[in-house]
């Protein structure tokens, strides 16, 4: 069933469109959500590194009021009194370790040593004030921060000690090392010869400078620390994210197999004009020749080919879209054939196929108005052949429609009289002019006595009604004989020609 296969198609679409937008819901979900992670990331570093500075700036600081309130014992011969000056600020600041007087490059007086003598190299000191130790003669592996005050040519030189600022540093590098870096030195929290030093070269590189002193906090966020970040802090509405996109994709997928149902398929097809003429060829029974047609709507399905009318005239007939179908078919024969009506035999008809609620529209005796009025100076017939599939409603509105249809000569025949129901009671209510006999009837012609009985009497009621009949579905010699021996009026079938597209059946009249 074409419809089936629409189906099946469709579920396709639907699929895809469902998943598409459902990724589509994934991704924003992850963009905003791992944007959103990723720039906390960042902020939380950056408040760590300032947390850092003012930590390190601060040991500073009080190395720096330690130098200051020595610095008038600067030049002193290192007596008793100065030697009490000195260690009271290493008593004083928690964490100065040592305070040194100095004459350009010499220590002569320590809070440590007393009177002592040291040479230093200041050249190595970062902008002559800042140096890191990592080992100290007095205890190994203890690292000092060196702060050096500079007056004219001799200076104070304070020693603080570095652990107290690493352990404060850890706090901070807790998911993410934090480095400080004075020159060419660094320091990160439980370094070890294989610590990679954080370089600007590393992705997520970040430095935050002192303005006060000669050294900077870095840090790099790695995409591993991104994405251990993301898993820590944002895997539930990563989740929530990708259950949503579920719902969602699931929605669509509902939402869209509304849209395109059969409906939406066949009103899009008439949009496109998909619905075009077959044409079969009806011949007099009395003169052999062709003297009509009927008129056969397919479905040029774009991707199926061409979809038989029983595979979709009941779905259009159920969603109401019969009637404009029909005519556009209308207008199609009437555009390909009124052009060339001079070409066309005398009296030549043309039958369509009208279902019942065409029979309440007046639109339709405009249609066919519009039809005859189109073939001028040679007149054609037109036979509006009433189907059966749906009831035809016997009232006022459909007498006065049928009345209507005969003043402009249209003429009304019954198709597949005898298969329905109401065949009988049509006839009974509304002027009718003509009974299609119903092909498997006349398939039976020669095989089976029963059928044959009831297209004899068909042909007798027609006759004693004064109404034309048509035989339908007319495949070999046998059944034409039959029918021609019993005066039908015209037939129809595959002995004289089958339903061809319309554009190929107009060419027989130009030969
Ligand atoms: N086996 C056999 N079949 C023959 C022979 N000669 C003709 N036929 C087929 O018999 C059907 C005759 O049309 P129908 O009874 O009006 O039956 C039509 C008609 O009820 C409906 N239909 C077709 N076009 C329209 C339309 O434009 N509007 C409406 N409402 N219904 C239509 O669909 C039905 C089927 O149409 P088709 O598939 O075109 O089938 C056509 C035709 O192709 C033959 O010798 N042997």
């Amino acid at each position: 069933m074409p419809f089936g296969m629409l189906k099946k198609r469709q579920f396709k679409h639907r699929l895809v469109r469902a998943i598409l937008v459902g990724s589509l819901c994934i991704l924003l979900g992850a963009i905003s959500t791992i944007g959103q992670t990723t720039s906390n990331l960042k902020r939380t570093t950056l408040m760590r590194m300032a947390h850092a500075q003012r930590l390190a700036e601060g040991a500073l600081d009080s190395a720096n009021q330690a130098a200051t309130a020595v610095i008038e014992d600067l030049g002193k011969e290192c007596l008793s009194p100065v030697l009490l000056q000195l260690r009271m600020q290493v008593a004083y600041f928690q964490t100065v370790r040592s305070v040194n007087l100095v004459q350009g490059n010499q220590i002569y007086c320590s809070s440590l040593y007393g009177h002592y003598a040291e040479e230093i190299n200041f050249d190595s000191y970062t902008d002559g004030t800042l140096y890191l130790v990592n080992d100290n003669r007095v205890k190994k592996d203890q690292k000092l921060i060196i702060y050096r005050k500079v007056v004219g040519k001799d200076s104070i030189v304070v020693r603080l000690y570095g652990d107290h600022i690493l352990s404060e540093l850890s706090v901070l590098s807790i998911d993410l090392p934090l480095g400080l870096i004075v020159g060419q030195q660094q320091w990160q929290h439980q370094q070890t010869p294989s610590t990679p030093l954080i370089s600007p070269d590393m992705p997520g590189y970040m430095e935050l400078p002192s303005t006060h002193y000669p050294f900077k906090i870095v840090a790099a966020i790695s995409p591993a620390n991104y994405l251990s970040y993301i898993w820590y802090f944002s895997r539930f509405s990563l989740i929530a994210w990708v259950l949503l996109s579920v719902i969602v994709g699931f929605a669509v997928f509902r939402w869209s197999g509304r849209t395109i149902s059969p409906e939406y398929e066949l009103r899009q097809a008439l949009e496109n004009q998909e619905f075009i003429p077959y044409i079969q060829p009806v011949v007099s029974g009395h003169l052999m020749r062709e003297t009509g047609c009927e008129v056969l709507m397919r479905w040029a399905h774009p991707t199926m080919g061409i979809i038989p009318p029983d595979n979709f005239i009941p779905m259009a007939e159920n969603c109401n879209l019969i009637i404009p179908m029909t005519q556009a078919l209308m207008t199609q024969v009437r555009k390909q054939f009124a052009p060339m009506a001079q070409l066309l035999p005398k009296d030549y008809h043309f039958a369509f196929n009208i279902t019942a609620s065409h029979f309440r529209d007046f639109n339709l005796v405009e249609d066919c108005r519009a039809f005859i009025n189109a073939f001028g100076d040679n007149p054609i017939k037109l036979v509006l052949e009433l189907t059966e599939r749906e009831l035809l409603v016997i009232d006022e509105v459909t007498e006065r429609l049928v009345n209507e249809l005969h003043k402009l000569g249209v003429m009304i025949a019954i198709d597949d009289f005898g298969t329905g129901n109401s065949s009988l009671k049509y006839l009974q209510h509304i002027k009718v002019d003509a009974l299609k006999i119903d092909k498997s009837f006349i398939s039976k012609i020669g095989i089976d006595t029963h059928s044959v009985h009831i297209v004899d009497n068909i042909i007798d009621l027609a006759a004693r009604l004064h109404l034309q009949t048509v035989a339908e579905g007319v495949e070999n010699e046998e059944q034409a004989s039959y029918l021609k021996a019993r005066n039908v009026t015209f037939l129809q079938g595959y002995l004289y020609g089958k339903p061809v597209p319309m554009e190929d059946f107009a060419l027989q009249f130009y030969d």
